[in-house]
């Protein structure tokens, strides 16, 4: 499932706690309250607490003010102190931990990998992970050589074999069978001849695959047949799998996590696409990987995404930068500068639901994004849009009027589960392939999984 190999820089990276904040900072806990219970909050957030207790590496000490303010949740955590608020807290009983890790960090699994800056989806650890063991040797996190940049080609984890994820991948089949089953249908007869394309085409495009991939699976498919001299239509069937795998490969590249610190990652799209349910098992993921995250409530409109939010970073004991009804831009800003000050190895930035037609809303986007950056000239490392699968040929649109205002990095496609349209990945891999990093097929935790080209395939002519 998820591995986010970790390129940690430099070993001693000194947390800047002279970053300015701003002067009303919202951020995370002005009274640094007491280390909540650090020993047992992580663990209890998890499923899986035999291994979780984070012994050594101690990720413990990460809180979540916002729970334990509960219901004055999104005042604006009092401002700390004039002096420095961000430093202040960091400075105290945070600074230690912040501190450790650093040295720490050797022992954690996804540090470990360190000379290796790309990722690659591993073996499933979701439900179960059991990354956090002192001295784990990391077991699937198969580390290529290449320390530089994350090249895509390095992603790539072909065919995991782990149990886990072959439980998910029958989850994703099932999820994808009201797309599968129409396409599958089509190779139940005899002859591969001119009715088997057409209704293929038919198939295709009712899979919301568009135009021009469905044309470019045809010719290709056709091809290939000619090629194999296939003569039986279930024949056929693999050949389209293969033309399918080959087209959506541009697509499949893993998040990279540990060459910046923090590595900023904001988090766009439509309103209930699915951007705070994925930021939130994303933030699962990467705790039990041993990252320290910090939650950015960008979506100030709304309470209750800044809330949901706040369960999020709650059930992970991560900490999160929120402030009701301020500006976006402002409360992204001083999450990162908080996030460099505390040393913190990912800061997501939720943002609130907008529909590329909102013009306005999307200036806003572009203001939260370049305000970002002034608050790291490098960041935002990954931009990512979060569609909702269901929306077929929809998403297509969406995608390119996020990615023109935003330049996106990565995609996460969320709902694929029970949806008659997942023929759009293919529509996005011939218009705009940006990477598809996630895919979610339902609700639940497990239900994120690194994209895999072939999987994908097969699961949608299943
Ligand atoms: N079936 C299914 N439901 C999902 C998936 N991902 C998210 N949801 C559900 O979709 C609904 C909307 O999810 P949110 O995370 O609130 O969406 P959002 O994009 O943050 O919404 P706004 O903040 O309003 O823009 C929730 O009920 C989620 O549980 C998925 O992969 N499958």
């Amino acid at each position: 499932m998820f591995s986010f190999f970790k390129k940690k820089p430099a070993p001693t990276d000194a947390p800047a706690p002279a970053s300015p904040v701003d002067a009303q900072a919202p951020v995370a806990p002005a009274p640094v309250p007491a280390p909540t219970p650090a020993p047992a909050t992580p663990p209890a957030a998890q499923p899986a607490p035999p291994v979780a207790a984070p012994a050594p590496s101690g990720f413990g000490w990460l809180r979540n003010p916002f729970a334990a303010k509960t219901h004055e949740a999104e005042a604006p955590l009092p401002a700390a102190p004039a002096a420095a608020p961000v430093a202040a807290p960091v400075a105290e009983p945070v600074v230690v931990p912040v501190a450790v890790p650093a040295a720490a960090v050797p022992a954690v699994p996804f540090a470990a990998p360190t000379a290796t800056p790309a990722i690659a989806p591993v073996a499933p650890v979701a439900p179960t992970p059991a990354p956090i063991a002192p001295p784990a040797p990391l077991p699937p996190v198969a580390p290529p050589p290449a320390p530089v940049p994350p090249p895509a080609a390095a992603v790539p984890a072909p065919a995991p074999v782990a149990a886990e994820r072959k439980g998910w991948l029958d989850r994703l089949k099932a999820g994808l069978r009201k797309t599968g089953s129409s396409i599958a249908t089509v190779f139940t007869g005899t002859q591969i001849d001119d009715a088997l394309y057409e209704e293929l085409e038919e198939a295709l495009l009712m899979a919301d695959t568009g135009v021009k991939a469905t044309a470019h699976l045809l010719a290709d498919l056709k091809r290939r047949v000619k090629e194999a001299k296939a003569t039986d239509p279930a024949a056929v069937k693999g050949l389209l799998a293969d033309a399918l795998a080959d087209l959506l490969r541009p697509l499949e590249k893993s998040l990279v996590i540990g060459e910046h610190t923090p590595t900023v990652i904001m988090v766009a799209g439509v309103n209930g696409a699915g951007k705070t349910t994925s930021i939130g098992k994303l933030t699962k993921h990467l705790a039990d990987e041993g990252a320290a995250v910090l939650l950015a409530a960008a979506d100030t409109f709304r309470a209750a995404a800044r809330e949901q939010l706040g369960v999020w970073a709650d059930r992970n004991t991560v900490e999160i930068v929120s402030q009701e009804g301020g500006d976006p831009a402002a409360v992204s800003f001083d999450a990162v500068t908080a996030g460099k000050a505390r040393g913190k190895d990912v800061v997501l930035v939720d943002t609130a639901g907008r529909l590329p037609t909102q013009l306005h809303l999307m200036e806003e986007l572009k203001k939260i994004r370049r305000v970002v950056t002034k608050a790291d000239a490098t960041a935002p490392h990954e931009v990512l849009l979060v569609i909702d699968g269901n929306t077929g040929q929809n998403a297509l649109a969406q995608v390119r009027a996020f990615d023109d205002a935003l330049q996106l990095t990565g995609l996460v496609v969320t709902k694929l589960d029970g949806t008659a349209k997942g023929g759009v990945l293919a529509a996005i891999a011939q218009e705009r392939p940006i990477p598809v990093y996630f895919i979610g097929v339902g609700e639940k935790l497990e239900d994120l999984e690194t994209f895999n080209a072939r999987e994908f395939a097969q699961a949608l002519l299943a």
